[in-house]
């Protein structure tokens, strides 16, 4: 139990990692889970709890002498997390120790900017920083435009019009590749994304839509989240195609997102402004005079219900599972004072 090993993918019931000093290029070894599929966190200062976490690709962790019993879980630097269908676990991680967030959007279909927003919030709250990514710029006439329009929704993220297909616009990119650094792609299905981790690794690491279609077996897509290690020393993961739903959306990062909305909103006369009727709105004015798109206002509105209503089901469920504790508490107890050699009331 001395060096950390990074989890390169993480299954159901196993995790795959290699030595995480020097590179990561080594053959994996398949470590087994308990049956619970958790393992100890360890912990970061000394009144630091000792939770029991699922682990993630890119997480750190630690085996025991013999190299076949995880025994601890480094703390994450960044986590990229979305809502889990589960009813104990409120967040299904899909990345640990993530540095920048690729968000991978096509130009072709035009680019929707309710899901670049949506993921931005993703990454904002993961704790990386995000990148736009637009992809088959060679679909259109006039990439260059279509990205400004994107940057606007945006803001303080670089946004790059690339192609795959023409190798044209990948060198920022690749400037992001230093050694060490962790990447993590996602974006809708179709974007491209194994495409462009294909080309930033210069090789073929992932199947692509193309190369999947001759199977036989119809359409179908990236199933397992796999962390690629860049022959320059970074580490590229790329994630099945998240769909619009089950992502978390969080009042911290959406503020992040939509940080222009946030700032015409504190403008309202009242704190509590619900920016419909209310006499001295700033958001109404910027609605009327053209400073906030109506677009952009319902994309926020909408995606602030849902981190309202997360944040009411994650105490519902936290609620639950306190309430399942104390039970199982109280049974432990009521059965160690009536199991064998307890005393008799
Ligand atoms: N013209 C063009 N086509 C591209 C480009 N990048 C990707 N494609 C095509 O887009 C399709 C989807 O690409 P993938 O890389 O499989 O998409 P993905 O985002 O990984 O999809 P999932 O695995 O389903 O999440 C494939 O047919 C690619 O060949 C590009 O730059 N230009
Ligand atoms: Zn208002």
């Amino acid at each position: 139990m001395t060096d950390p090993w990074l989890v390169v993918r993480a299954d159901k019931g196993a995790v795959l990692v290699v030595p995480a000093t020097g590179p990561a290029t080594g053959e994996p070894v398949r470590v087994a889970l308990d049956r619970d599929g958790l393992v100890a966190s360890v912990p970061d200062g000394p009144s630091d709890e000792r939770a029991r976490l699922v682990p993630a690709v890119g997480d750190r962790v630690l085996l025991d002498d013999e190299g076949t019993t995880l025994v601890g879980l480094l703390p994450r630097r960044s986590a990229l997390v979305r809502d889990s269908a589960g009813r104990t676990s409120l967040t299904q991680v899909l990345a640990a120790n993530v540095d920048v967030v690729l968000v991978v959007e096509h130009l072709d279909p035009d680019p929707d900017l309710g899901r670049v927003e949506r993921l931005l919030t993703l990454a904002w709250r993961s704790g990386a920083q995000p990148v736009v990514v637009l992809t088959k710029a060679d679909l259109v006439p006039d990439p260059a435009g279509m990205a400004q329009d994107v940057a606007q929704v945006a803001l303080a993220v670089p946004v790059h019009a690339v192609s795959v297909t023409d190798d044209e616009g990948l060198e920022p990119l690749r400037a992001l590749l230093t050694p060490g650094a962790t990447l993590v792609v996602v974006g809708p299905s179709g974007a491209g994304k194994s495409t462009l981790v294909n080309a930033l690794a210069g090789r073929e690491v992932m199947a692509t839509g193309e190369r999947r279609a001759g199977d036989g077996r119809g359409r179908h897509t990236t199933t397992h989240r796999e962390l690629v290690p860049l022959p320059g020393g970074a580490l590229l993961i790329d994630t099945p195609g998240i769909r619009a739903v089950g992502l978390v959306a969080d009042a911290a990062a959406l503020e992040h997102t939509f940080a222009d909305v946030a700032e015409i909103a504190a403008r309202c006369r009242f704190a509590d402004c619900a920016h419909t009727t209310e006499p001295g709105c700033a958001v109404r004015r910027a609605l009327d005079d053209g400073e906030l798109t109506e677009r952009r206002f319902t994309s926020w509105r909408k995606l602030e219900r849902e981190a309202a209503y997360q944040e009411r089901r994650a105490d519902v469920r936290l609620a639950a599972a306190e309430k399942a504790r104390w039970k199982r508490v109280t049974m432990d107890y009521h059965r160690g004072r009536r199991g064998p050699g307890a005393p008799r009331p």
